[in-house]
């Protein structure tokens, strides 16, 4: 599809996303023009979710207005992985404040892997910020409830609150990261002896392992992030989720650090705030228009979907949802990467 010119420069300088017709065309143009990439592998760490179809590419367009756009395979279920992390810590957000929160988990980038083990002893023993694993760990441990059942039922709760339905555990991939979850219980154990952590650190694995094994679609991480985008209110379901304080921390957590190390790329090319999983989800957030949700397992070395970035980039370009741009660039309409 041609882009407009006009159309990008509208975009861009009213604040609004383009009509529903174009974003629907947009959308089915993003799942067409990268459906052929194939770069990329699925994420075999986790035993479940190796078994998972590579081809699969679905994307969601959300809307504040409450429309919602989805192509290709955005009605099916996939574990949310890291994408939970930056809704439980709004979550959190909520229910503790800014400040505590900032202080206990930290905002900076730690310019390393999201699992990583050093970041945190190169820290002397801070989490950094609640979108690596140590900080989603910290983030958790802090989710109200007097037993680890009660913070779960919160997190499953709050979580489907943001979807606008009730979200189910995918108990295959549960199971299948227990078993093979060595790494994140010796980073609780880490924060444990730092402080970090005042619950049982296995405890803290067992809610964490669980939000990550939370299934969802494309059409899901699109509304999610919506309600981010729409100042804590659920635009399908009218429901407010948090506050509108907490989206803005929440996004701006998700533009320093929710691509990993690789955030500072991420906003310079898309300008959006994001959060990726290694089931192969992202989220992309435009404050006050909507979200994009795309889903396609095959992933780069940092761990993100290869498909979601260029169609989460093609659609920031020609929906004008930099939020750093004041007039589109002329790269917004070359259309390909
Ligand atoms: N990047 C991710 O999506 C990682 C999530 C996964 N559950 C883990 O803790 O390793």
């Amino acid at each position: 599809m041609q882009t407009d010119v006009d159309e990008v420069e509208q975009a861009v300088a009213t604040g609004s996303l383009p009509g529903w017709e174009q974003v629907e065309a947009h959308v089915v143009d993003a799942h067409e023009r990268y459906l052929p990439r194939t770069e990329g592998a699925v994420a075999d760490y986790i035993p479940a979710l190796a078994a998972a179809d590579p081809d699969l590419f679905g994307i969601s367009v959300a809307e504040v207005s409450g429309s919602v756009h989805a192509v290709g395979a955005a009605d099916t279920a996939f574990s949310i992985q890291s994408i939970s992390k930056a809704f439980v810590y709004a979550l959190v957000s909520d229910a503790l404040g800014h400040d505590v929160v900032r202080e206990r988990v930290g905002v900076n980038n730690t310019g390393l892997s999201f699992n990583s083990v050093i970041a945190i002893e190169l820290n002397d023993g801070h989490p950094m910020n609640p979108m690596v694993n140590a900080g989603a760990l910290a983030t958790t441990a802090l989710v109200p409830g007097a037993t680890p059942a009660e913070q779960w039922e919160r997190i499953r709760a709050g979580l489907s609150r943001f979807a606008g339905r009730q979200l189910e555990l995918d108990g295959e991939v549960y199971h299948s990261e227990m078993l093979t979850n060595q790494r994140n219980k010796a980073i609780a154990r880490l924060l444990e002896s730092y402080g970090r952590i005042d619950l049982d650190p296995l405890d803290v694995v067992d809610t964490y392992t669980r939000q990550c094994s939370l299934n969802v679609t494309a059409r899901d991480i699109a509304v999610m992030g919506a309600t981010l985008a729409d100042g804590g209110v659920n635009p399908v379901t009218g429901e407010r989720v948090v506050s509108p304080q907490v989206c803005r921390d929440t996004l701006s957590v998700l533009a320093a650090t929710g691509m990993y190390e690789r955030s500072g790329e991420w906003l310079f090319e898309i300008g959006l705030p994001a959060k990726s999983g290694v089931s192969g989800g992202i989220v992309a957030v435009a404050p006050g228009k909507g979200a994009i949700g795309t889903f396609s397992p095959r992933l780069d070395s940092a761990g993100n979907s290869v498909r979601g970035q260029h169609a989460t980039a093609y659609l920031s370009r020609t929906l004008g949802l930099n939020v750093f741009a004041s007039a589109a660039h002329p790269t917004d309409l070359e259309g390909t990467r």
